[in-house]
């Protein structure tokens, strides 16, 4: 889309008069740092320049294939871009994946199908192969002169990894693995690039090795030729077919027919399969091979926090430009961004962003620091990381697939157009609750690490940092509720170790009357993803806080106040939506609701005369945005108009079947 240059609506120009604080300083706070900003600003302007970001016809105008192929061509260019030009024109040698993951989106408006390329098949190389297996595969993977997935979900199970189908039988005789699919539930399903893009592909498998199964295990895979780019003898792979969104990723099936890869192929970092067969099993945790897993939920976060700047972005600055209905007889209609309840739709939005996205950065951050404790031997904060990675990653998409949706409710009809992007954004977001471990699957995870921490703090041992509430609860402390920020976490805490301790003995009397231990967990298992959720929004409330007030300690007064009072609104609006929960397990009064809910509708008029600058301090290229309704000028009628003018439907003034069909129908000829 070629974007024409208006000038800027004049409610939009007045909302940015209003705006109380200076944007850049926001930015540099989410960039990390100016220079951050300006070097994530160097990449925009190189890609943008590059012409890569320019389509004849609007996507959603094209076919299918025809949105594979044009996805294809600029991912080819795009990568082609980023090996050579970025890096020579911005000098920049060690390319911030956040700045290349913002850009993208200027070029796909849907997703690239070389996303898990980089997003799991170059993570899964440098986290599974050997240092010798790394030198052969990590060079070629990074100069894309291979492209590869991942393929571990299959038709018949996705969530039960240990009951995937696929197996890879050693043959001592040759040293080589025989991968086979053996029913039709076995065929992989849903790998992004596979049904048409790459040439390999990390599949897991059950491992057999002298007649004994090993579980799954992780094998580099070539599955077509690298000049013809057929599919090799034995295997058979294709596209799955049409999706709600993710259409341009040829997410793939794949079967196996006893087809031959050399022992070396299996990724050995963990476990290996020696020359004659003998398994060596891992030295150090059993799910290691689920690390890349974990890689992409912590990045998930990430995801979440992006898109929902995305929308919430699109929806204020719409909401500042549109009027409709009257407050008062004959007085002119107010922007819709002064109606009270469409501040409540709006602003919890740009709150969220700013909670995940400071979480997002805090989780990468122990991703980092757990990776390196495992780098010397000590997979002691593994479990941690899991059980944090993987409720962040559930409530975070949920919540973004939600606030993204009410983005699109708050635009009215004009949101439901594909070119206000919205739908986009939302099918994108909608599909994270789901990939990369489902949101009930990931939430009984932290459960069980819970109620493990529960028992462990029952017996006088000391847990880890996140869930240290659970000592202070199993000693007695009283919930005594106070309306600041700390006071709020405190209680927010108080409810989740009563729901964790609830669970407890749910499973604990369950036991009592005779069910063993698989059946009285199964009862409780509603329970326990109520439990992860508390305890994950107590972390979410807790880091959100100290990010803020760590990060803007030197920051000006203005911008203190403006993040503060965004902290503030998160959290009244979660001790709102949770006054049950809060009338429980803390000692929260109806009074104490009253303020709550007095200093929420407050809030929401603080905010008011900030919120566009709010959404600019996003940052969010027009490009990126691809938004009829999101542009920085606010030229939503033009757009809209000029869009419509443009819709290949409209080339002809009569289309053919009108000849073809109504006519005749008009004439009682059909
Ligand atoms: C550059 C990139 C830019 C942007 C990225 C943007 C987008 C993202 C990229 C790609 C998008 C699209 C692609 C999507 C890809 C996929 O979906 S790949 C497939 C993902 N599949 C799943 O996630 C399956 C979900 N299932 C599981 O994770 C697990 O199997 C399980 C159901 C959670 C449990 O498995 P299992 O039955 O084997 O284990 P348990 O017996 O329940 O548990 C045993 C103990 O192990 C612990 N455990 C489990 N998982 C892990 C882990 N990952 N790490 C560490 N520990 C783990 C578990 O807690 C138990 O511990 P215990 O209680 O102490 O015994
Ligand atoms: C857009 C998209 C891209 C994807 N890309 C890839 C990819 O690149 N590579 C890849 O390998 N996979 C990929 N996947 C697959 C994805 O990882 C799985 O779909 C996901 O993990 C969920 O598994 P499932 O489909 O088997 O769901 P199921 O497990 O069948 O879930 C169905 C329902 O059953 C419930 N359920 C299942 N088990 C339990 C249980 N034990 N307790 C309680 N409830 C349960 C779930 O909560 C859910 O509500 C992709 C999926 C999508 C949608």
């Amino acid at each position: 889309m070629v974007l024409k240059k208006y000038n800027i609506n004049p409610d939009l120009a007045l909302e940015r008069q209003k705006c109380t604080f200076d944007i850049e300083e926001i930015i540099n706070i989410f960039d990390g740092g100016k220079e951050k900003t300006s070097q994530r600003r160097k990449i925009e302007d190189v890609v943008l320049k590059s012409g890569l970001c320019h389509d004849d016809v609007p996507e959603e105008c094209m076919s299918l294939k025809e949105r594979y192929e044009n996805a294809v061509r600029k991912s080819c260019f795009f990568s082609k871009l980023m090996k050579t030009e970025l890096q020579e024109i911005t000098g920049i040698e060690d390319f911030e994946t956040p700045a290349i993951r913002r850009i993208a989106d200027a070029l796909f408006k849907d997703i690239s199908p070389f996303l898990l390329h980089l997003g799991m098949f170059v993570p899964t190389i440098i986290g599974q192969c050997t240092s010798e297996q790394l030198m052969i595969w990590l060079p070629k993977a990074l100069d894309l002169q291979i492209i590869g997935g991942y393929a571990q979900t299959e038709l018949g199970h996705g969530t039960f990894i240990r009951g995937l189908e696929t197996t890879a039988t050693y043959d001592a005789d040759t040293e080589e693995f025989v991968l086979h699919t053996p029913t039709l539930t076995a065929h992989k399903w849903w790998a992004g690039g596979l049904g048409k893009t790459i040439n390999h592909c990390i599949v897991v498998a059950q491992l057999y090795t002298k007649g004994v199964c090993y579980g799954t295990h992780l094998f580099m895979v070539q599955i077509r030729d690298l000049d013809t780019h057929m599919p090799l003898p034995g295997i058979k792979v294709g596209e799955i077919g049409p999706r709600m969104g993710f259409s341009s990723a040829d997410n793939g099936f794949l079967g196996f027919n006893n087809f031959r890869i050399p022992r070396n192929n299996m990724l050995m970092k963990h476990a290996q399969v020696q020359k004659d067969g003998t398994y060596v099993k891992p030295a150090r945790h059993g799910k290691l091979t689920y690390q890349t897993m974990v890689f992409v939920r912590v990045t998930l976060v990430n995801e979440a926090a992006f898109n929902l700047s995305k929308a919430v972005t699109i929806a204020v600055r719409y909401s500042a430009v549109r009027r409709q209905s009257e407050m008062r007889p004959n007085e002119p209609e107010p922007q819709i961004l002064d109606y009270p309840t469409q501040q409540h739709k709006l602003f919890i939005g740009i709150a969220t962003a700013h909670a995940f996205q400071l979480t997002a950065n805090w989780l990468w951050n122990t991703f980092k620091s757990v990776l390196s404790d495992m780098k010397k031997g000590d997979v002691g904060t593994l479990p941690e990381l899991h059980a944090l990675s993987s409720c962040l990653k559930a409530v975070c998409t949920s919540d973004a697939a939600l606030l993204i949706e009410q983005c699109r409710y708050a635009c009215g009809g004009h949101g439901y157009m594909l070119s206000s992007n919205l739908p986009y954004i939302y099918s994108f977001v909608a599909a994270t609750r789901t990939y990369e471990g489902d949101y009930t699957i990931l939430l009984l995870q932290t459960a069980r690490f819970l109620v493990k921490a529960w028992e462990q703090a029952e017996a006088g041992k000391t847990v880890t940092p996140t869930v240290s509430y659970i000592s202070r609860s199993l000693k007695g402390e009283k919930n005594s509720w106070r309306s600041t920020d700390e006071g709020i976490i405190k209680s927010f805490q108080a409810v989740a170790a009563g729901k964790i301790a609830l669970c407890v003995k749910s499973i604990r009397d369950r036991m009592k009357s005779g069910l063993d231990y698989e059946d009285a967990w199964l009862l409780t298992t509603v329970q326990l993803v109520d439990a992860a959720e508390a305890h994950c929004r107590s972390v979410i409330l807790e880091t959100y806080c100290n990010e803020v007030r760590r990060l803007t300690k030197s920051s000006s007064d203005n911008v203190k106040i403006v993040m503060h009072q965004l902290v503030t609104l998160y959290l009244s609006y979660w001790t709102l939506q949770r006054t049950g929960d809060l009338l429980r397990y803390s000692s929260i009064s109806e009074k104490d609701i009253d303020f709550m809910q007095r200093q929420y509708e407050e809030l929401l008029q603080h905010i008011r005369p900030n919120a566009v600058a709010l959404v600019d301090a996003f940052d969010l290229r027009d490009e990126i945005l691809h938004s009829s309704l999101g542009a920085y000028d606010g030229r939503v009628y033009e757009r809209l108009m000029e869009q419509a003018e443009n819709n290949p439907m409209n080339a002809e003034p009569v289309n053919q079947s009108f000849h073809k069909y109504i006519k005749p129908l008009l004439q009682g000829k059909l």
